[in-house]
């Protein structure tokens, strides 16, 4: 690689909704986006994904650990060796448990082995020393996310909305210098997501997820419930924060009354309440939020986000992106910053002291 040159990067993120591995290449130098390349998507099956549900909460040394990590691996060695042309790989793995202020945050995954079997550099462990310097080590796009709005053309603060298990938002003034000055970016996980919608379905219909939203368009949301999960501080707390997979899994307990229907729009209602709330943090008020993650495709929930929020809210296939693949191409980019010794957080994204490069590069035997 030229020190400045691009390079064609494939990214690979597994998600906490836990449903597969997404995979996208992305041709660039870590500051812009030169072009973007193939993807693709593996699911996980039943049995897989029951593996890496054991193992959730659980820290490296255990047994179920162990085993979810053999079937990350293998998924991605599977999904991955699908691609040519990669210069270098950006591998995420699995988010198994995060503590930042605890024991630490936690994907599983080798990406020393990946490296090997793909015979691909590899950048893995990207959040390990943003933790380690007293960030979150979360959320991570934020940078990519900056890059995207120089790609399409922003000129006026707006936000990128992620709607994965976990809501993640960032604030985006594109008029900065960069993504490390200070006010360019502000970032911060905004509540439960998909995570406890996928839950409900899961245990009272034996259903992956409210497909279209079809469940929660036929219920109606408890608002009562809705305030009272708002209440809880988390939400008025100024970021940095970010939040594990289940960090709001009992509030399907507390739905128990409540029937199928109902109970799916009141966690839809929940899911968009929460990003209104995250609103008081914003530097200054943005008249767009683009829409990336599975959550875009819930028409229920964009439109509690729409009833909710005083902005345009469009998914980011509106501005020619890919909402299926934008977290894997972060990924992606992420990995030619580190590769170049470039940040890939700063106090505005994951609350670290100071500007951060995380990841460890792993490289194949010559
Ligand atoms: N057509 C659809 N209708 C409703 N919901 C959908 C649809 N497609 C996907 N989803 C929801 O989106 C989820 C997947 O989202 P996504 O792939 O963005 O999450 P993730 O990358 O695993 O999570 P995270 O961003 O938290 O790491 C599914 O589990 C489901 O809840
Ligand atoms: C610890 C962890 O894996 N966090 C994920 C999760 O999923 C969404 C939200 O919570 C976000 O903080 C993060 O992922 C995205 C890719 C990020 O780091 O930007």
């Amino acid at each position: 690689m030229r020190k400045d040159g691009a390079l064609w990067a494939l990214g690979a993120m597994s998600g906490t909704s836990l449903d597969g591995v997404d995979a996208a290449m992305v041709r660039t130098d870590g500051l812009t986006i030169e072009a973007f390349g193939p993807s693709a998507y593996r699911p996980y099956t039943p049995e897989e994904q029951e593996a890496i549900r054991a193992a959730l909460g659980r820290w490296p040394g255990d047994p179920a650990v162990a085993a979810a990590a053999e079937v990350v691996e293998t998924a991605h060695a599977e999904l991955l060796s699908r691609f040519t042309g990669a210069e270098v790989l950006g591998f995420h793995g699995q988010t198994l448990a995060h503590d930042p202020q605890g024991r630490g945050t936690h994907q599983c995954g080798n990406g020393a082995l990946l490296a090997q079997v793909l015979d691909l550099p590899t950048v893995w462990d990207f959040r390990t020393s943003d933790v380690a310097m007293g960030g979150q080590g979360a959320p991570l796009a934020p940078f990519f996310h900056f890059a995207l709005a120089r790609h399409i053309g922003a000129t006026e603060p707006l936000a990128f909305l992620n709607l994965g298990g976990v809501g993640n938002l960032t604030w985006i003034d594109p008029a900065a210098p960069g993504p490390e000055a200070e006010g360019a970016l502000l970032a911060f996980d905004t509540g439960p997501a998909n995570a406890p919608l996928n839950d409900l379905l899961r245990a009272r219909l034996g259903q992956s997820h409210d497909h279209d939203g079809a469940l929660a368009a036929a219920g109606e949301a408890d608002e009562a419930f809705v305030a009272s999960v708002l209440r809880d501080p988390w939400f008025d707390a100024p970021p940095p924060k970010s939040l594990d997979r289940n960090d709001f899994a009992g509030l399907i307990d507390r739905l128990e009354m409540l029937p199928d229907a109902d109970a799916a729009a009141t966690l839809a209602a929940v899911a968009a309440a929460s990003v209104a709330a995250g609103q008081i943090h914003f530097p200054a008020p943005v008249s767009r939020i683009l829409v990336t993650g599975g959550g875009r495709l819930n028409p229920v929930l964009m439109a509690e986000l729409r009833r909710r929020i005083p902005a345009a809210i469009d998914p980011v296939e509106a501005v020619g992106l890919n909402g299926d693949m934008l977290e894997a191409q972060a990924f992606a980019f992420l990995a030619v910053r580190v590769l170049r010794k470039l940040a890939t957080s700063a106090p505005g994204t994951t609350g670290a002291p100071t500007l951060v490069g995380g990841g460890q590069i792993s490289r194949p035997d010559p």
